[in-house]
C-alpha cells in the first residue's frame, strides 16, 4: 500500500480539465518524477487546453490505444471520457491497457453542484447531479477494483456529507453516498488504499459557477468555509495523504463536522488528530449541535419569511 508519492506514478484524473482535478494533475506533472498523468473529462478542449497549460507544449497529446511511452521523463496526457458512462470508462480502461499503462493512483475528482432550492430545480439537473456526483465515482472505482489491483483510489466527497443544509438537495445526497461506498469497499477491498476527501470551499470553475444560483442563506450557513485557492487545498489535501490519512478535511470548520460523525466509520481510516475529534463530537453532540441547530432553524424561518415579503 505504501506511502503516497508524486514519484513514479501511473495518475488518472477524472474531472481533470479544470478546479482542483487540473491542480492535481499539475501538482504530479511538476513535482513528480518518472510519472504519467491522464486527464479524463468530457469536454476534449477543456482537456486540450488543460493539458497544454500544464505541459507548456504547443501540442497536447490524447491517449489512444498502442501508444509506446518512453518512462523515465514525467507525462501528460488526456483522454475525453464522460464517467457517467460505463461503456466509456471501458474503453478508457482498453485504452490504457493496450498502452500498457495501469493507474497506480485513481483521483476521483470529478462532481459539481447545482445550488437552488428543490422545488426550483429541473428534472435534467437532479439527473445530471446523481451522474456527475455519484455514476461517475461507482463507474470509475468498479473498473478500478476490477482491473488496477493495488492502486490508491482517491475519493472527493465534501463537507456536506456530514451536514447536508438547504440549497443542496441535488448534490449533498451523493457526497453522502461516496461515503457510504467508501466505508464499504475499504472492508471489500483490502488490497487498494482507500482514502475520500471531504472538502470545504475552494475557488474553482465550478465554485465560480454554483455562485450564480446559490440561495443566500445557503451561503449564509456555508459561511464559516471560506474558499481556498485550488492550489491551497490541492497542497493540505496532498500533505496528509503524505501523512498517511485517509479521510480528509481541508478546513478547521470541515475537521469539527467530522468529529460530530466519527461513530461506525471509524474503522482502519484515520484523520488528523481523530482520538480528539472523537471526544468534541461526543461532547458537540450532547451540546454544541442541538444549539447550533436550533440558530440554523431560525435562520432559515426567517429567511423564508423574507423570501415571502419579496414575492408579495
Ligand atoms: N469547489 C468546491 O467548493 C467544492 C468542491 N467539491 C468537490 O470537489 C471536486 C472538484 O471540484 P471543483 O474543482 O470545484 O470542480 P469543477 O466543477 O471546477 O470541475 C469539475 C470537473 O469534473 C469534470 N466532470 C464533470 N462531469 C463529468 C463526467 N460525467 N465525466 C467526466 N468528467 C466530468 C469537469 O469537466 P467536463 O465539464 O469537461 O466534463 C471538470 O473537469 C468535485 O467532486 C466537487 O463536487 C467538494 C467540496 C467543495
Ligand atoms: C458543531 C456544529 C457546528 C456547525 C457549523 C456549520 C457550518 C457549516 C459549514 C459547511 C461548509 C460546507 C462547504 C460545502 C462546499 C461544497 O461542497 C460546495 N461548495 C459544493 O461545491
Amino acid at each position: 500500500m505504501g506511502r503516497f508519492a508524486l514519484d513514479n506514478q501511473v495518475v488518472l484524473v477524472a474531472g481533470g480539465s479544470q478546479g482542483l482535478g487540473k491542480e492535481f494533475a499539475r501538482k504530479f506533472h511538476q513535482e513528480g518524477s518518472n510519472t504519467i498523468t491522464i486527464i479524463v473529462s468530457r469536454s476534449r478542449s477543456k482537456l486540450e487546453q488543460a493539458t497544454r497549460e500544464i505541459s507548456g507544449e504547443q501540442l497536447a497529446q490524447e491517449l489512444t490505444g498502442g501508444l509506446e511511452l518512453a518512462r523515465g521523463s514525467n507525462r501528460i496526457l488526456f483522454s475525453p471520457c464522460d464517467v457517467a458512462d460505463y461503456v466509456q470508462v471501458e474503453r478508457l480502461r482498453e485504452k490504457l491497457d493496450s498502452s500498457s499503462l495501469k493507474p497506480t493512483v485513481v483521483l476521483l475528482c470529478a462532481g459539481g453542484s447545482h445550488p437552488e432550492l428543490f422545488k426550483d430545480l429541473k428534472p435534467e439537473e437532479l439527473e445530471l447531479g446523481v451522474k456527475v456526483n455519484y455514476l461517475t465515482c461507482t463507474n470509475l472505482a468498479h473498473v478500478a477494483v476490477r482491473h488496477w489491483q493495488s492502486a490508491h483510489l482517491v475519493f472527493f466527497s465534501s463537507a456536506t456529507a456530514f451536514f447536508p443544509f438547504i440549497g443542496y438537495s441535488q448534490y449533498a445526497p451523493l457526497k453522502q453516498s461516496i461515503k457510504a461506498l467508501v466505508a464499504i469497499l475499504r472492508q471489500e477491498c483490502s488490497q487498494h488504499r482507500i482514502s475520500c476527501v471531504y472538502p470545504g470551499n475552494f475557488d474553482s470553475e465550478g465554485y465560480a459557477l454554483e455562485n450564480e444560483t446559490k440561495p443566500a442563506i445557503t451561503r449564509e450557513i456555508e459561511g464559516p468555509s471560506d474558499a481556498l485557492s485550488c492550489e491551497t487545498c490541492c497542497n493540505r489535501i496532498v500533505k496528509q495523504l503524505q501523512m498517511g490519512y485517509d479521510d480528509i478535511v481541508t478546513d478547521f470548520i470541515g475537521w469539527v463536522l467530522m468529529s460530530t460523525d466519527m461513530g461506525l466509520n471509524k474503522q482502519n481510516n484515520v484523520s488528523i488528530g481523530w482520538p480528539l475529534q472523537w471526544i468534541l463530537g461526543i461532547v458537540a453532540n450532547l451540546i454544541i449541535v442541538p444549539v447550533y441547530m436550533l440558530i440554523c432553524k431560525f435562520q432559515i424561518r426567517k429567511w423564508h419569511k423574507s423570501c415571502e415579503k419579496k414575492t408579495s
